[in-house]
C-alpha cells in the first residue's frame, strides 16, 4: 500500500494490522477466531485483548504463514500406520517443511488423516444428473461475505445453504447465526441432493462404525454423538475455475455439537483438499524449531475426484484444519468445465438448537470452540461470547 492509496483501502489495511497485532500477542490462539473476536468487538483490539485471559511466557514469534506448492512426495516415502492409535498422541513426521504429502488411495487416506474416501459413489448417471441440477442451482450461489469494519470482506468461492424443509428455512433465517448474522440464502434441499441423502446416510454410518472399530476400540469418541448420523442441512461450494477456493479452517461446531461428522460428495472438477494437523504451541519442546514443528503438523493433499464421498470423521475438527488449495492448472471436466461442486451433508444435532445455545452475560449468544493451540486446556470446548466478552469456560 501507498500514501496514494485511498482511504478505503488504508482502513482495510489497518484491520491487517490490528488482527496481525492480536496474532503476535496470542500466537496460541486460531487466527480465525481473533478475526471473529475483532468483528465482534466492532475493531478494539483493546476490547478483544480484555476479553482474553493473559498468558505469560508465550512465544511472541508471528506464526508461520501456510507453506506454498509443494513437489509431489509418495507414501512410499514414508512409515506407513502413522494414526495406528490416538492420532493426537503420535506425532510422526509424514512431511518436510514445504513438501506436501499427497494421497489418492482409500487405504492412505484413512490411514493417515481423519478423513476416508468411497471413490465412484453413485452410479455415473446419477452423479451426472446431481452436477446438472447443482451446476444450474448454482448460477445464483454468490460469495459468502462478511462485514468487517466499513469493509464487506468475501470468500474465495460461493456457496448456498441448504435445509429440508420450508419450516427449516423460517427458523435458520431467524434462530442461527452465523459469523453474528443470519444466512440470507437458505434454500430447501435439491430433488437430487434429496435423493441421495439415505445412500450418504447408509455410507458415511458404516465409514463412522468401521473407524471406531479400527482406530478406537470400537468405542466412539468422549462428547461424539451417541445416536446414528443423520444429514439435516447441507453446505453446497462452487469453485470456478482453479483460482478458486477456501483458505485453512475448521468448521463451526455450534450446531453440530462436539466430535462432528460431515459428508462430502465432489462433483466435477477434481481438486486438492488439503489437511493439516493443529500442534499446540507449546506441544513442541523449547528446542524445536520453527521447521521442527512444521513437519509435525504436516501438509496432506487428499485428491477428491468427481463423484467421491469424503468423510470427515469425529477426530478432524477439532484437531486438524482442511482447505481447498487454489490450482494452478485444472483437468476440464466433460459435463462442468472448470468447476467443481462440493456437497457438506451435514446432521445439525437437536440438542445444539440455538434454543439451547447459552448466552453471554451480555445477552449475545455463544459459539462453541475447542482449545486448539494451548496444551494445558487442549481438547477443551467452550462457549464464547461472539461479543468479545469474557469466555465461559465449559468442559
Ligand atoms: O469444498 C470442499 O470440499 C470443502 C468445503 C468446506 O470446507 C466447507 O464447506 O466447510
Ligand atoms: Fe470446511
Amino acid at each position: 500500500m501507498t500514501l496514494d492509496d485511498p482511504p478505503e483501502n488504508r482502513h482495510e489495511d489497518s484491520t491487517e494490522l490490528k488482527l496481525a497485532t492480536l496474532i503476535s500477542l496470542h500466537p496460541e490462539l486460531d487466527q480465525s477466531l481473533l478475526l471473529d473476536l475483532l468483528i465482534s468487538a466492532e475493531g478494539s483490539v483493546h476490547r478483544v485483548l480484555a476479553s482474553l485471559e493473559p498468558t505469560d511466557g508465550r512465544d511472541q514469534s508471528r506464526k508461520r504463514s501456510a507453506a506454498g506448492v509443494g513437489h509431489q512426495t509418495s507414501l512410499s516415502a514414508f512409515t506407513p500406520a502413522a494414526l495406528s492409535s490416538s492420532p493426537s498422541k503420535k506425532r510422526q513426521v509424514l512431511t518436510k517443511k514445504g513438501d506436501t504429502l499427497h494421497l489418492y488411495s482409500p487405504e492412505d487416506i484413512a490411514s493417515n488423516t481423519p478423513c476416508s474416501i468411497i471413490h465412484n459413489f453413485l452410479p455415473s448417471n446419477e452423479a451426472d444428473q446431481l452436477l446438472e441440477e447443482l451446476l444450474e442451482e448454482s448460477l445464483t450461489y454468490e460469495r459468502q461475505s462478511f462485514k468487517l469494519f466499513d469493509n464487506v470482506v468475501q470468500s474465495p468461492h460461493s456457496a448456498c445453504f441448504y435445509v429440508d424443509s420450508l419450516d427449516d428455512i423460517k427458523s435458520q433465517k431467524t434462530e442461527f447465526l452465523y459469523n453474528g448474522s443470519h444466512l440470507a440464502d437458505v434454500r430447501q434441499i435439491t430433488p437430487g441432493m434429496r435423493m441421495i441423502s439415505a445412500k450418504v446416510e447408509a455410507a458415511v454410518n458404516e465409514e463412522i462404525a468401521t473407524r471406531i472399530e479400527r482406530f478406537h476400540g470400537g468405542k466412539k469418541l468422549r462428547y461424539q454423538s451417541p445416536h446414528r448420523w443423520k444429514p439435516n442441512a447441507a453446505f453446497c461450494n462452487l469453485y470456478q475455475g482453479g483460482s478458486e477456493s477456501v483458505g485453512y479452517h475448521s468448521d463451526q461446531l455450534t450446531y453440530l455439537g462436539p466430535r462432528a461428522v460431515i459428508g462430502s460428495i465432489s462433483l466435477g472438477v477434481a481438486r486438492e483438499f488439503r489437511v493439516r494437523r493443529i500442534v499446540a504451541r507449546d506441544d513442541a519442546s523449547q528446542q524445536d524449531s520453527k521447521d521442527q514443528r512444521a513437519n509435525v503438523e504436516g501438509q496432506i493433499a487428499i485428491h477428491l475426484p468427481h463423484n467421491s464421498l469424503l468423510v470427515m470423521h469425529a477426530e478432524m475438527q477439532e484437531s486438524w484444519k482442511h482447505s481447498i488449495h487454489p490450482a494452478p492448472v485444472i483437468d476440464p471436466h466433460p459435463l462442468a468445465g472448470n468447476k467443481r461442486i462440493n456437497i457438506t451433508y451435514r446432521h445439525y444435532r437437536d440438542s445444539f438448537h440455538p434454543r439451547y445455545t447459552p448466552r453471554c452475560r451480555c445477552n449475545v449468544a455463544t459459539v462453541l470452540r475447542c482449545v486448539q493451540r494451548k496444551h494445558e486446556n487442549l481438547g477443551r470446548y467452550m462457549w464464547m461470547c461472539h461479543a468479545g466478552n469474557a469466555p465461559e469456560k465449559h468442559g
